[in-house]
C-alpha cells in the first residue's frame, strides 16, 4: 500500500505537487492520469525517495522508502526507460543490480523471459529500441520480486503485441495481492488495465475513484435512438438541458434525457421508435471532461498553435 499526505513539492515558485493524500491500495491496478505537468512523475519520483518533498509524507507499505533496508526487494519501479545507458548487456546489466541487492542469479534468468527479452539479453543495451528498453525497465523493476510496482508509461513504445503484455502482468502482479501503480497516457489502455483511477490536475488530486463510477459519475449518458420519424420525435424531446442530434437517416443520438424518458415522449406523442440504446460514456471523455480545467497546455486545433492557459503556467 502506498499512502500519502499532504505531499507536496516546490520548485521555486512552481508547486508542481500541492498537498495531494492518497492511498493506493494492494490487490488491484491503479492508474494515474493527468494532463502534462499534472505532477505525475514528480509524485512518483517521491514515492520512491528521489525526489524531497517540500512538504507531507509518503509511505510504501508505512515506512519511507529511503527507510527500507531491502528497497528492490519492497519496490520496483520504471519511472524512465531512457535512464539505462550502458555498455552492457541486458542481461549483465540486471546481473549487476541483482548482485548489489543479494537477489541470487535465477531471477535475473526469470525476468529475462517474464519480459520476453530472451533473444536480445546479450545484445548490449545502447542499440535497445525504445520498446526493448521498456521491457529491460520493466525486468528490473520485477527483480526483487517486490510487493509494490510503480510503472511510470510503462507501454511507451511498445508494439500491440507488448502493450496486451504489460496489460495482462500488470493485472496477474495485482491478483497476487501487490499493489500496482502506474501512470499512463493512453486512455483507451487505462481504460482496459485499471482498476481504480487517481486523476491529477496542476498537482492537485481531482478524482479518486473506481474506474467504472469515474466513467458513469462524469460522462453524460447518451442515448442511441431510431425511429421513422426523427423530425418529429426532436420536436418532441427538445426542451432545456437536452440535446438531440440527427446522426443518421432515421438515428438520433440524445444527451440529457434516460431511455425511459425517451420512451415515455415517444409514446405520449404516437411516435414510433425501434431502437433505445444507452450509450457509455469513454474514459476518454469522462477524462476530459474532468480535467477540462486543469490543462497546463493547450492548443488550439485549428491553427495548431499553443495557447496558455488562463493561470498557472510555466
Ligand atoms: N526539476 C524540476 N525543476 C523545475 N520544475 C520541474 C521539475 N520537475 C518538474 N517540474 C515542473 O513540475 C510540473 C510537474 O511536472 P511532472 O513531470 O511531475 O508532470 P507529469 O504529470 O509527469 O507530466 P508529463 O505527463 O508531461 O510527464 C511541471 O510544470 C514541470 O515543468
Amino acid at each position: 500500500m502506498i499512502e500519502a499526505e499532504g505531499l507536496t513539492k516546490a520548485y521555486g515558485d512552481k508547486t508542481a505537487v500541492d498537498g495531494v493524500s492518497f492511498t493506493v491500495q494492494a490487490g488491484q491496478v491503479t492508474g494515474f492520469l493527468g494532463p502534462n505537468g499534472a505532477g505525475k512523475s514528480t509524485t512518483m519520483r517521491m514515492i520512491m525517495g528521489l525526489d524531497t518533498p517540500t512538504a507531507g509524507t509518503v509511505t510504501v507499505n508505512g515506512v519511507p522508502f529511503a527507510r527500507h533496508t531491502a528497497p528492490l526487494r519492497e519496490i520496483g519501479a520504471l519511472l524512465d526507460a531512457k535512464a539505462v545507458h550502458t555498455s552492457r548487456s541486458a542481461y549483465n546489466h540486471l546481473l549487476a543490480m541483482a548482485a548489489t541487492h543479494s537477489i541470487p542469479r535465477k531471477r535475473v534468468h526469470e525476468v529475462i523471459d517474464m519480459t520476453g527479452l530472451a533473444d536480445v539479453a546479450r545484445k548490449k543495451v545502447k542499440g535497445f529500441s525504445l520498446g526493448m528498453g521498456q521491457r529491460l525497465g520493466i525486468a528490473a523493476a520485477l527483480l526483487g520480486d517486490p510487493q509494490t510496482i510503480i510503472l511510470d508509461e510503462p507501454v511507451n513504445g511498445l508494439d500491440p503485441e507488448g502493450v496486451v503484455w504489460v496489460r495482462n502482468l500488470v493485472k496477474y502482479l495485482a491478483s497476487e495481492g501487490r499493489t500496482v501503480f502506474l501512470s499512463s497516457h493512453l486512455m483507451s489502455e487505462m481504460a482496459l488495465t485499471a482498476d481504480h483511477l487517481i486523476v491529477i490536475g496542476r498537482g492537485k488530486i481531482i478524482a479518486d475513484a473506481p474506474i467504472k463510477d469515474i466513467i458513469t459519475g462524469k460522462g453524460q449518458s447518451r442515448t442511441r435512438v431510431r425511429s421513422d420519424q426523427p423530425d418529429r420525435l426532436m420536436h418532441v424531446l427538445a426542451g432545456t438541458g437536452v440535446s438531440v442530434e440527427l446522426q443518421d437517416h432515421e438515428l438520433l443520438e440524445v444527451t440529457g434525457l434516460d431511455p425511459r424518458q425517451i420512451a415515455r415522449s415517444a409514446l405520449d406523442n404516437h411516435v414510433l421508435i425501434y431502437e433505445l440504446t444507452p450509450l457509455q460514456a469513454s474514459l476518454e471523455e469522462a477524462y476530459m471532461e474532468l480535467t477540462k480545467d486543469e490543462v497546463e497546455y493547450h492548443s488550439l486545433i485549428t491553427t495548431g498553435a499553443p495557447v496558455p492557459a488562463q493561470s498557472g503556467g510555466n
